[in-house]
């Protein structure tokens, strides 16, 4: 099996990820790593919500997920975001396979904090095989964070960051990028390069890294401590790549790593 990446595309990008995007996502497929899809779509939930007039609160950047929020996740995760995300791949060479995390109990979970949190769910297994066997085809599988319930909940909401990371984990895969609105990790409007995990502590402690940037790098360092050697945050908006090098926020879990 090649090496695989995994590309988490957040729902502030998926309506606007650049041609450029695409065509890196074929260049790396080219080079040889297998390349899976995570997406997110925080906004569009967001506005759709507003439309029904369903009220939607967060906790430490996870919704709130009642059974009327639960309804409304459910339909925009696994229609229009992974539509627009498979027929655009198609467009570009990209032979693209949509499914939900419950189909085929790819990903499966139990409440995180059902009092506080409602349907949000902890992942508890990944049907890595599943994926594999997708993955062998050379189709790229675009997957929208639900998950199975083992508890006999019918399904639950996952943080996209973290279903990437967990899916990145499992898969063994040699790359995790969380695909986003900004270059990166910026401190003073600068983007940060090469940082650890002590570092973006830090800056969340100091108020550098506020809002939806906290679960991505949250998700980043879960991922580094479940055996990724990097995780990199990365820009939508153009290209992945500069020549061959892939450009963004790339963090390590231990300094020696960065030098
Ligand atoms: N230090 C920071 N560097 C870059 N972005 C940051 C930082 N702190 C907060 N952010 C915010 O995080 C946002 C990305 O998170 P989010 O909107 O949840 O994206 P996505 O939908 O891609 O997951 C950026 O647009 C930015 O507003
Ligand atoms: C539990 C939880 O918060 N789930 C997220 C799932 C979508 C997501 O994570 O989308 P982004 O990547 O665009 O933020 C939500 O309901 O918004």
């Amino acid at each position: 099996m090649k090496d695989i990446i995994v590309i988490k595309c957040g729902g502030s990008m998926i309506d606007s990820l650049s041609d450029d995007f695409y065509k890196s996502i074929k260049d790396l497929k080219d080079s040889g790593l297998q390349p899976v899809i995570v997406h997110g779509g925080g906004p569009a939930i967001n506005q759709m919500l507003e439309e029904l007039e369903i009220k939607s609160e967060f906790n430490n950047g996870l919704r709130k997920t009642t059974s009327d929020v639960m309804e409304v996740v459910e339909m925009v995760l696994s229609g229009s975001m992974t539509n627009t995300l498979v027929r655009n791949l198609a467009k570009h060479g990209l032979p693209a396979l949509g499914m939900t995390g419950f189909d085929s109990s790819l990903l499966k979970a139990k409440a995180l904090d059902f009092e506080n949190l409602g349907f949000v769910g902890e992942i508890t297994e990944v049907n890595s095989d599943f994926l594999l066997n997708i993955i062998s085809m050379g189709v790229i599988p675009v997957i929208s964070p639900l998950a199975a319930g083992i508890d006999g909940a019918a399904c639950y909401n996952i943080n996209a960051d973290t279903a990437a990371g967990a899916i990145a984990v499992a898969l063994n895969a040699s790359k995790l990028l969380f695909v986003t609105d900004v270059p990166g990790v910026l401190k003073e409007k600068s983007l940060i390069e090469n940082a650890t995990v002590p570092d973006m502590m830090k800056l969340i402690d100091d108020g550098t890294i506020t809002g939806g940037m906290v679960p991505k790098v949250m998700a980043a360092i879960d991922s580094l401590d479940g055996g990724m050697s990097n995780v990199m945050i990365v820009s939508g908006k153009n290209s992945l790549l500069n020549g061959e090098k892939i450009v963004g926020t790339t963090i390590y879990k231990e300094m020696e790593a960065v030098y």
